[in-house]
């Protein structure tokens, strides 16, 4: 389902210079399969997920997310593609502050192809226990709740791939525990890949696969490459939700 050969991803710097996060010559994920990705801060995890889910460009290499080539596309195709494919869930849930709970779930699925599903959209938020919370703005509900109404709103599209941050950072250790059950069961009843970043060792150990970031990434303790590059990409900005 998930193939990356050779991926290199450089960031230019601030004073000058390249510099390479990763360069990963070879990373696979089954349909389906769920993996924790634990690594050093500053590794380049969140990097990878970034190009996993298409909101970075890769300096040079291959990812294929079911036999699409993802470093083929432009960036609005690379936009299509995540709509359609990726569900993301962030350490900081990223909702619409605007919106009610379920207008957020919903539009987990306006950014793909097939037409909003409100039905879906409520048997989702009553299986993250928030039913009679569709109407809530997200500064209405707790922080627990907002991250449970960000992974219904990231699983709406019915994703190939769900790539989740750290999402229980910032969730106390009471509702970390169901927020972590909810992410793996519903990718499991879903047949969903689920590539999950931790820190925690404990949510590290409730996977099959643990990967370490730098046993996959040959830019360990990222190098300086080149001294030569003045380009700025587009790359430093902030990638966009979706
Ligand atoms: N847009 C950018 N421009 C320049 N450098 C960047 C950019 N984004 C990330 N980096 C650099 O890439 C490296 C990896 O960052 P990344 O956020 O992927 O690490 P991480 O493993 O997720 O860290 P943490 O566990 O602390 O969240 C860092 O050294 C960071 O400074």
């Amino acid at each position: 389902m998930l193939m990356i050969a050779d991926l290199v991803k450089t960031f230019p710097q601030p004073g000058g210079g390249e510099l390479t996060v990763l360069d990963i010559p070879r990373f696979e994920m089954a349909a389906g399969e769920q993996v924790a990705l634990i690594g050093q801060s500053g590794g380049g995890k969140t990097t990878l997920l970034h190009l996993i889910a298409g909101m970075l460009s890769a300096t040079s290499g291959s990812i294929r997310i079911d036999n699409m080539e993802l470093t083929r596309l432009s960036e609005q195709g690379r936009d299509r593609f995540r709509a359609s494919k990726i569900g993301y869930v962030f350490q900081t849930f990223n909702l619409l502050p605007a919106f009610s709970a379920l207008e957020n779930v919903k539009l987990g699925m306006s950014f793909g192809a097939g037409k909003v599903d409100v039905q879906r959209a409520m048997r989702l938020l009553d299986k993250v226990g928030l039913a009679d919370r569709a109407s809530y703005r997200p500064k209405q509900l707790s922080v627990g709740q907002q991250q449970r109404v960000a992974i219904a709103r990231a699983l709406a599209g019915r994703p190939t791939l769900l790539l989740a941050d750290e999402p229980t950072a910032n969730v106390d250790p009471a509702s970390s525990d169901s927020v972590l059950n909810l992410i793996i069961q519903s990718c499991r009843a879903e047949n969903i890949g689920l590539l999950m970043v931790t820190h925690s060792m404990d949510v590290a150990s409730r996977f099959k696969r643990v990967e370490r970031l730098e046993e996959i990434n040959r830019a360990i303790g990222p190098s300086l490459i080149s001294q030569d590059a003045t380009e700025v990409s587009q790359d430093t900005a902030e990638p966009n939700a979706s």
